[in-house]
């Protein structure tokens, strides 16, 4: 299969998590209802974003039981099962067996199977002064794995928000044969404008992947004002999808092809000199 949709929600999320969920559940079967056929959640799209709100929000799900078996892994299996669709959910905050707390995507095929979790990697850990001073890795761990999962139409790499900072992540993820990057997000109005769109369209051009980056929708009202603009990026770097800040949905279509086409015209993957850097070829 050499094309499919995916759509990106941006929905703000609000301190109810049962309202947060039921929002999620309803802009998902819309976007099936659309035609798509990956569809993507923001960053800790059931919750507000925060390091006081990890732990009050943080649910223990187990990997080895049908639907993930707490609330919000429920409902996203259900999600993904009653849309028909591959369902990245976006990220929720996670309490593990062991009480440590982690920032974790988890991923649903259409019969609403778990088929990936990722826990951040990279924890948002900034200071710019007089702006904002940030530090997730006051309260959560980092995890400690790529992740990529399968699809009817290729390999998807997944990371989230602060990963996207992080050439190597995409640069392995494509290197074993990902056509896409995937990183639910939330910037904010300092590195939003700075860096978002730059980041997502570097991963892409770097790789001669897709790439995609959901994110929050801004709420006025939060302590965390997002960045929003959720966009899809093309293997050539052009952005094919995007919004501003407010909620809503953008879809594009993946086409697979113009993988094969970037990497005919430019092609950075053959003239590699693996001989010149050997530390990066391990
Ligand atoms: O990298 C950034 O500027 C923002 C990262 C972020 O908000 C996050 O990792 O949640």
């Amino acid at each position: 299969m050499s094309s499919f949709k995916i759509a990106l929600i941006q929905l703000a999320a609000g301190a109810q998590k049962a309202a947060n969920l039921t929002k999620a559940r309803t802009k998902v079967l819309e976007a099936a209802r659309n035609g798509a056929n990956l569809i993507v959640l923001p960053e800790c799209f059931n919750s507000p974003y925060g390091t006081q709100h990890f732990a009050n929000y943080a649910e223990e799900f187990h990997t080895t039981v049908a639907g993930g078996s707490s609330e919000s892994t429920q409902a996203l299996s259900k999600m993904a099962q009653d849309a028909q669709v591959y369902l990245i959910g976006g990220s929720i905050p996670e309490r593990s067996r062991e009480g440590a707390l982690f920032n974790t995507c988890t991923v649903w095929d259409p019969q609403g199977t778990l088929v990936a979790v990722h826990r951040k990697i990279h924890l948002f850990d900034v200071n710019f002064p007089g702006k904002m001073v940030f530090k997730e890795s006051s309260v959560l761990e980092a995890g400690r794995e790529m992740t990529e999962f399968a699809t009817p139409w290729g390999k998807v790499g997944l990371g989230i928000c602060y990963d996207m900072r992080f050439p190597e992540l995409a640069m392995v993820a494509a290197r074993r044969g990902c056509i896409a990057m995937v990183y639910p997000g939330a910037f904010n109005t300092t590195t939003g404008p700075l860096h978002w769109e730059l980041l997502v369209r570097a991963r892409a051009v770097d790789n001669q992947i897709f790439v995609a980056a959901c994110s929050p929708a801004r709420d006025p009202e939060a302590g965390y004002q997002a960045w929003g603009h959720s966009m899809v990026v093309d293997p050539y770097a052009r952005v094919i999808a995007n919004m501003e800040e407010g909620e809503g949905m953008v879809y594009a279509d993946v086409d697979l092809k113009l993988i094969e086409e970037v990497r005919k015209a430019v092609p950075v993957y053959e003239q590699r000199r693996f001989d010149v850097y050997p530390d990066v070829a391990r």
